[in-house]
């Protein structure tokens, strides 16, 4: 049975609970984050990101973003501190888009919508890898970063410069020496709930963390964005625009605040 899923008419959000009841758990991400109804927990720490430039292995297109993967073997590239009490391995990035500059995130802040937004996905290291970390309750640890309309990004623009290899489903290219800090916010303030992945398998293993100061990104640069394709070479091209899951129910849940 294929569990093909995407973010079209027939294959999209609405439709993932077919294949993948979870879609409708009590943990479900993203969501939309009310800053007035956000507790400020003075018990939460400052996040600690430290990453290694040479643990950048990769940028490819898996044919629902784009990701740049990271070497995980030890702990060069880690997340500590924050809401979470273990140590995290940096286990790849990747972003989420729309076809206009006025949609494309996935966490909404009192329902208003940015142009794109990054997730930093790290794993527990007191599971013995990503996969066993991913079905954890506990096991993974994204960072969401918002992009907002506003200069260039000559960080970004290092991703985009590869694009031109990565443009189908499926393709990919080594990619070195690529710093993730420098896709950082200068404030890395941040609202924290317990989720889920926001995309198949959904599955309710992450502890968000998003950061209230957006990055900037000019408008042509999300242009370029929109030239991938989430079509395979040889195949109907088809833009990778709209790569986003909408926010889902709370159900009960806190947002926190590290900020006053
Ligand atoms: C089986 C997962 C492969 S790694 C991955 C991913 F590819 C992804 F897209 C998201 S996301 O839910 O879309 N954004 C947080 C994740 F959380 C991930 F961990
Ligand atoms: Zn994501």
């Amino acid at each position: 049975m294929s569990h093909a899923w995407g973010y079209g008419a027939d294959t999209g959000p609405d439709k993932w609970a077919d294949s993948f009841p979870i879609a409708n758990g009590p943990r479900q991400s993203p969501i939309d984050i009310v800053p007035g109804e956000a507790s400020y927990d003075p018990a939460l720490k400052p996040l600690v990101l430290k990453y290694d430039p040479s643990t950048c292995l990769e940028i490819l297109n898996n044919g629902h973003s784009f990701q740049v993967t990271f070497l995980d073997d030890i702990d060069s590239s880690t997340l500590k501190d924050g809401p979470v009490l273990f140590n995290h391995r940096l286990k790849q990035f990747h972003f989420h888009w729309g076809a206009s500059d006025d949609h494309g995130s996935e966490h909404t802040v009192a329902r208003t919508k940015y142009p794109a937004e990054l997730h930093l996905v790290h794993w527990n290291t007191k599971y013995a890898n990503f996969g066993e970390a991913a079905s954890q309750p506990d096991g993974l640890a994204v960072v969401g970063v918002f992009l907002k309309i506003g200069e260039k990004n000559p960080n970004l623009q290092k991703l985009i410069d590869a694009f031109d290899s990565i443009k189908t489903k499926g393709s990919q290219c080594s990619f070195a020496d690529f710093n993730p800090e420098t896709l950082l916010p200068g404030c890395l303030d941040y609202w924290t709930y317990e989720g889920s992945l926001t995309t198949p398998p959904l599955l309710e293993s992450v502890t968000w963390i998003v950061c209230k100061e957006p990055i900037s990104v000019s408008s042509e640069q999300m242009a370029k964005f929109r030239s991938l394709l989430f079509s395979g070479e040889g195949e109907t091209e088809c833009c990778m625009v709209d790569n986003y899951r909408p926010p889902q129910p709370l159900k009960g849940r806190t947002v926190r605040a590290s900020f006053k």
